[in-house]
C-alpha cells in the first residue's frame, strides 16, 4: 500500500483490520498544557513543586522544561529511530526482532490493532525477566520486548543512552512531585523507578502518514482518521514522552472530552503522564491519564517514551503520609509483578485497576 507520497508504507492492514481502527474525522481542542519547569530553584521550586501536584490532580497531564536533556542526543536518537524505520520491512524484522523488540500494528496480546509499528526495549534487568504466566503482559510490554541479555547495536546502544537521560527527569519529576505532597524523604517516589531492580521500559512509535486508501479521504471504512494507539491508560509510575512535532496524541479531560496535545512551542520540553500505579501510591488524590494517538497527519509521527516502573516484587500501596488522620486505602495491596500479570490478554482499553479497588 503507498501514501498520498507514493511512499511504501510499513504498516500492512487489510480493509477489514482498516475498518476496525477507523475514526470520525473530527479534531478535537487543544488541551491547556500546564508547564514545569524542573531547573526551578529557591521560591521558584516551592511553586514549580505545587503547580506540578496541581497538574497531576486535574489532569494528570503536564510538561517539563529545564531537564537538562542535551537536545543533540534527544536528536539524534530520534533521528535514529526515523533511520531505521526507514528500513525496508524484511530488513526490520530481521535485523531488529529480538534485539530491539520490533512489532509493527499489534499491540499487546489482547487483539488491539493500530496504524503503528514500535520498538520496545526494557532498559533495566528487571523488563527482561519473564513472567510466569508466559503471555504477552500488559500493552506496554509485549512477549517480542529486548532483552538487555540480546546482543547490542548502535541503534540499541544510543536509545539505551537516551534512556538513562530521560530516567533521570523521571527521577527529577517524581522528587518535585513528594516535595509538593509534603511527602518524607523526598525520594519515596523517585526511588522505585532509580533502583537498579526498577521495572523501566522505552517504546519507539513510528505513525507512518495516514495512507490514501482510494476513497477521496473518506474511507478506511468511514472514517477519515485511523487509530494509532487506542485509547488507555499506562500502567506504570510515570511515562515521559517525546515526539518529533508530528500531531496526534489526545488526552481525556476529566469531563471525558478528548482533547489535542498542542506541540511544545520550542519542541524542547518533555510530556508526562501519570500512570495507574501513581494513581495507587497516592491513593487516588493523583490521577491517571487516558491517552490515544489519532492518525490523520501527512508527517510521520515519532514518538520516543520511557516509562518508569518499580521493581517486580514492590509492594505497592498509597503512601502512609497520604493516608494520616485514619485516611482509608482505596486499592489493596499488589506488587508490580501482579500488576503486570493481570493485565496479560487484556484490551487496551480495559481498566486493569478496577481489579485491585477496596
Ligand atoms: O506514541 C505516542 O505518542 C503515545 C503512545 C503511548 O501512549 C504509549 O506508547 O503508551
Ligand atoms: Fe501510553
Amino acid at each position: 500500500m503507498t501514501n498520498r507520497h507514493g511512499f511504501l508504507t510499513m504498516v500492512v492492514l487489510t480493509k477489514g483490520d482498516l475498518d476496525q481502527i477507523a475514526l470520525p474525522a473530527a479534531q478535537p481542542p487543544a488541551a491547556d498544557v500546564r508547564a514545569i519547569d524542573l531547573s526551578a530553584t529557591g521560591p521558584a521550586r516551592a511553586a514549580a513543586a505545587r503547580a506540578l501536584v496541581a497538574a497531576c490532580e486535574e489532569q494528570g497531564f503536564f510538561r517539563v522544561t529545564g531537564h537538562g536533556v542535551p537536545p543533540g542526543l534527544v536528536r539524534a536518537a530520534e533521528a535514529a529511530a526515523a533511520r531505521f524505520f526507514a528500513l525496508p520491512q524484511t530488513d526490520k524484522e530481521a535485523s531488529a526482532g529480538l534485539r530491539l523488540g520490533y512489532a509493527s500494528k499489534r499491540i499487546g496480546s489482547g487483539g488491539d490493532l493500530g496504524w503503528i509499528e514500535y520498538l520496545l526495549l526494557s532498559v533495566t534487568p528487571a523488563g527482561a525477566v519473564p513472567l510466569a504466566s508466559s503471555a504477552s503482559p500488559l500493552p506496554c510490554a509485549p512477549a517480542a520486548a529486548a532483552t538487555l541479555a540480546t546482543p547490542s547495536c548502535p541503534l540499541r546502544e544510543l536509545l539505551g543512552e537516551y534512556s538513562a537521560a530521560v530516567r533521570r527527569v523521571a527521577c527529577g519529576v517524581l522528587e518535585l512531585m513528594a516535595e509538593g505532597l509534603g511527602v518524607a524523604p523526598t525520594d519515596a517516589l523517585a526511588r522505585l523507578v532509580a533502583r537498579e531492580d526498577s521495572d523501566s521500559m522505552l517504546r519507539v512509535n513510528h505513525y507512518p502518514p495516514r495512507p490514501d486508501l482510494g476513497d477521496g479521504g473518506g474511507g478506511g471504512g468511514g472514517g477519515q482518521n485511523l487509530t494509532g494507539f487506542g485509547e488507555h491508560t499506562d500502567p506504570q509510575i510515570i511515562s515521559v514522552l517525546r515526539s518529533n512535532g508530528a500531531p496526534g496524541l489526545q488526552i481525556s479531560l476529566r469531563d471525558h472530552a478528548w482533547a489535542s496535545v498542542p506541540h511544545d512551542g520550542d519542541g524542547d520540553s518533555f510530556f508526562v503522564n501519570v500512570g495507574d500505579t501513581l494513581q495507587v501510591l497516592t491513593n487516588g488524590r493523583f490521577r491517571r491519564v487516558k491517552h490515544r494517538v489519532v492518525v490523520n497527519s501527512e508527517r510521520s509521527r515519532v514518538s520516543m517514551i520511557f516509562f518508569g516502573g518499580p521493581p517486580l516484587g514492590e509492594r505497592l500501596a498509597p503512601l502512609p503520609a497520604l493516608l494520616a488522620d485514619g485516611g482509608r486505602s482505596r486499592y489493596r495491596e499488589f506488587t508490580w509483578k501482579e500488576y503486570k500479570g493481570s493485565g496479560c490478554r487484556g484490551r487496551l482499553a480495559d481498566d486493569r485497576l478496577c481489579r485491585f479497588e477496596n
